[in-house]
């Protein structure tokens, strides 16, 4: 494929004799990856049941490669949010960093939702992830991706990062910041990059990503861990911007990362000498870097950042308003009609209401007032004329067996088709809202009036043919 000119020169010039390797990469096929969503099965049920040849991606226990002409975006089972499409070497930084149930976690640069999908499956269910990114636009995605994998605990933001430190302080046991990069590890996923390579120069995304590392310190704990990766291979936005970091902030050093197997060292000696005063060149050794040419994936730099010292966390809890009594009358009442136990039960959290909206959003949270939140937890519905709707992110945060009415298709019923195309059913059954689901994974809502179920699945969410 045709690079551009400079990029070539300046990889010649690093990469030497190791150049014509990395160049021959870009000549061959690029590899393809989806990853399981062990929020709603198991790496196993998933590998007896999906009808594509899977072969695991070394680096994360959940990550498969795939064939291209198997698009597995066309299968019912993505519908039901059952795994998650993400190019292999993208899949490392969620991997590289220890997330555990429970942990307070920020992906702070989030959208599409890549990382947020991944990190939520590792804090299952418990816990709370805060989900942001600066863009408007792209964060629609994040939304439905959180959704479509049936993320109950995730906040999400549309800020900037320094109005989120302002407002968290040193909150986070652990960061994630995949930062807005020149994005040299596209190019084979993505040619459209080679054009805005040329436009974002390299210079402009260091600057950006300066100050959002910056402002990510702020907001780690004492003790915590934050990830920082680019799917860039400029050493100005890898090892020289992590080495001005560590000079700016001696509490914050770099941790090992489990090197598998095709991982390669960090390269500090691409940094200007006078950039690394002291022990931080020993330490930019230990971050790591995917290349095309030593493993089956697109290309990433990783760097574990352990903060050691710090002010501990000092916020201030959100006062809990209580949800207004008509309508947690009618929320109620549709509890009580459509499921086997109330919703506060299924995670850690409590019932809030924005005007007719209701949310179970996670325990624990300071106050958000003036930051743009986009979404309060799980989202489960609104009032409308006096009756309670649920979401589709309510449905898909749901199991089977949590719904009293259900509607379960085989992946072979040509009516699942029709569902998720948004068709009314011909359908017999008592009256009142019942969750379609595919085999056991819930995909929507549909609603019995006498012998037809109206459709609920959302336009936005449906099969385009
Ligand atoms: C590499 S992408 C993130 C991909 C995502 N982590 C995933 O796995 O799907 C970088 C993101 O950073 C966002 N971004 C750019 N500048 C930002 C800033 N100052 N603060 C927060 N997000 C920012 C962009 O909108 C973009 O969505």
């Amino acid at each position: 494929m045709a690079l551009p000119p400079l990029f070539k020169q300046r990889m010649q010039h690093f990469l030497g004799r190791e150049a014509e390797a990395f160049f021959q990469s870009y000549e061959q096929e690029r590899h393809y990856g989806l990853r399981i969503n062990t929020l709603k099965w198991t790496v196993e049920e998933a590998r007896q049941a999906l009808p594509f040849h899977l072969t695991p991606i070394p680096w994360v226990p959940e990550g498969f490669y795939y064939r291209e002409q198997e698009r597995p975006a066309k299968h019912p089972y993505y519908h039901a949010g059952l795994y998650y499409i993400q190019e292999p070497s993208a899949m490392a930084p969620a991997a590289m960093i220890p997330i555990e149930p429970g942990d307070r976690v920020l992906d702070l640069c989030a959208a599409p939702g890549g990382k947020s999908t991944q990190i939520a499956a590792r804090l299952a269910g418990q816990g709370i992830l805060v989900s942001n990114d600066i863009s408007a636009e792209r964060i629609k995605a994040l939304v439905k991706n959180l959704e479509l994998f049936g993320v109950r605990n995730a906040i999400v933001t549309n800020e900037t990062p320094e109005r989120l430190a302002d407002v968290f302080g040193a909150y986070f046991d652990k960061i994630i910041i995949d930062a807005p990069c020149s994005g040299e590890g596209m190019f084979r996923k993505n040619p459209e990059m080679v054009k805005s390579w040329e436009t974002h120069n390299i210079e402009s995304c260091a600057v950006m990503q300066r100050d959002i590392l910056y402002q990510a310190a702020r907001m780690l704990k004492p003790g915590g861990l934050m990830l920082y990766s680019t799917c860039t291979f400029a050493p100005e936005e890898n090892e020289a911007q992590i080495g001005r970091f560590l000079s700016r902030y001696p509490q914050f050093e770099v941790e090992d990362l489990t090197m598998v197997s095709g991982f390669q060292p960090g390269r500090p000696e691409w940094v200007s000498q006078d950039e690394l005063p002291g022990n931080i060149k020993e330490q930019l050794a230990r971050t790591a870097r995917l290349w095309p040419h030593h493993v089956r994936g697109e290309g990433h730099f990783l760097a574990l950042l352990r903060k050691t010292d710090g002010e501990p966390e000092m916020y201030q809890s959100e006062q809990a308003t209580p949800v207004p009594e008509k309508v947690l009358q009618d929320f109620r009442q549709f509890e009580k009609d459509v499921c086997v136990r109330p919703f506060e039960e299924m995670m850690d959290g409590r019932l809030v209401s924005f005007k007719q909206h209701l949310y179970v959003k996670p325990e624990g949270l300071p106050s958000l007032q003036g930051l743009r939140v986009v979404k309060s937890g799980w989202y489960l519905g609104e009032i409308k004329k006096n009756r309670f709707v649920p979401s589709q992110a309510l449905a898909m945060g749901l199991e089977m067996a949590d719904v009293i009415k259900t509607v379960s298709l085989s992946v072979e019923d040509e009516t699942l088709l029709r569902y998720l195309k948004g068709e009314t059913l011909s359908l017999q059954g008592e009256k009142g809202w019942k969750l379609v689901c595919v085999d056991r994974f819930p995909l929507g809502w549909g609603k019995q009036v006498q012998g037809i179920l109206k459709n609920a699945y959302p336009p936005a969410w449906r099969w385009l043919t």
